[in-house]
């Protein structure tokens, strides 16, 4: 059974066909890559799974409820959260505030509680500090936590937005670029990372262009070029397409 369902989702900008009428299902529990040359389409298709954008036409379905359209605070709370191809941390707050504010989505004290710090108020923030230094834990970041967000290195950077998105207990976690800017040896450890992520029973899908990264990470993909699906597959058989071999050939990205 699928947890994501993406079916005939079609995205234009004015005369541009960014996403054309692509169809891919995740299966619960899988490592799920979305790869493709540059401006192919990929983080359209993620910005249209997490509500950042809205499809023309087409549908997303997760854990068998239609998604489509949703606001992308209701998409988060339903179990799906992401981090991004350009780093969106709160650069002037510390590492763990950092990762606080991706608990909050599951705080139930509304503002009166907050205001009068009630008990309930109290608890909550605990359990939630709780498991902000629990997921930097995961990450490898604990020792950072007092650290302002913009003094990380890129590569922990990166990491302390996977740390961020884990704290929303999600279902999904979509990775874009997650290797982005990383050396060989935090790309090694993201590979694990990725792995431990899944052991959890968190489903992952990701769009990367380190090969090595993707074919090591993953265990189905997704082909996508200039807004079409051109193949779907495991990593060894994905590697051998024609089709695929000649997208990344005739494009400028040379990581293929
Ligand atoms: N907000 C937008 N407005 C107009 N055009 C856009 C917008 N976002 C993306 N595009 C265009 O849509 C196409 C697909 O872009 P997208 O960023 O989804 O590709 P991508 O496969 O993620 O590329 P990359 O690997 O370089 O990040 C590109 O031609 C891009 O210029």
């Amino acid at each position: 059974m699928s947890l994501l369902q993406v079916d005939n989702l079609t995205k234009r900008f004015g005369g541009l066909l960014a996403v054309d009428s692509v169809s891919f299902a995740v299966p619960r529990g899988a490592v799920f890559g979305l790869i493709g040359p540059n401006g192919a389409g990929k983080t359209t298709v993620f910005n249209l799974i997490t509500g950042n954008y809205e499809s023309n036409s087409g549908s997303v379905s997760f854990d068998s409820r239609d998604i489509t359209g949703r606001p992308t605070h209701w998409i988060v709370a339903a179990g799906i959260a992401r981090t991004f191809q350009t780093i969106r941390l709160f650069a002037n707050m510390s590492v763990v505030e950092n990762v606080l504010a991706g608990c909050h989505c599951r705080m139930r004290s509304g503002p009166v509680a907050s205001m009068l710090r009630l008990p309930r108020q109290h608890k909550e923030e605990r359990q939630a500090l709780a498991k902000s230094m629990a997921e930097l834990e995961f990450v490898g970041l604990f020792d950072q936590a007092e650290n302002l967000a913009r003094n990380l290195s890129y590569g922990n950077q990166r990491l302390l937005e996977i740390g961020r998105a884990l704290a929303s207990d999600p279902q999904l976690i979509i990775l874009d670029e997650p290797a982005g800017g990383m050396n060989e040896l935090e790309t090694a450890a993201l590979v694990s990372l990725i792995a431990r992520i899944q052991a959890r029973g968190i489903t992952v899908l990701l769009i990367e262009h380190d090969m090595s990264l993707v074919m090591k990470a993953c265990e189905h993909l997704v082909v996508l070029e200039y807004g079409k699906k051109i193949a779907e597959g495991p990593p060894a058989e994905i590697k051998k397409n024609p089709l695929v071999i000649e997208a990344y050939l005739g494009s400028d990205d040379e990581d293929f």
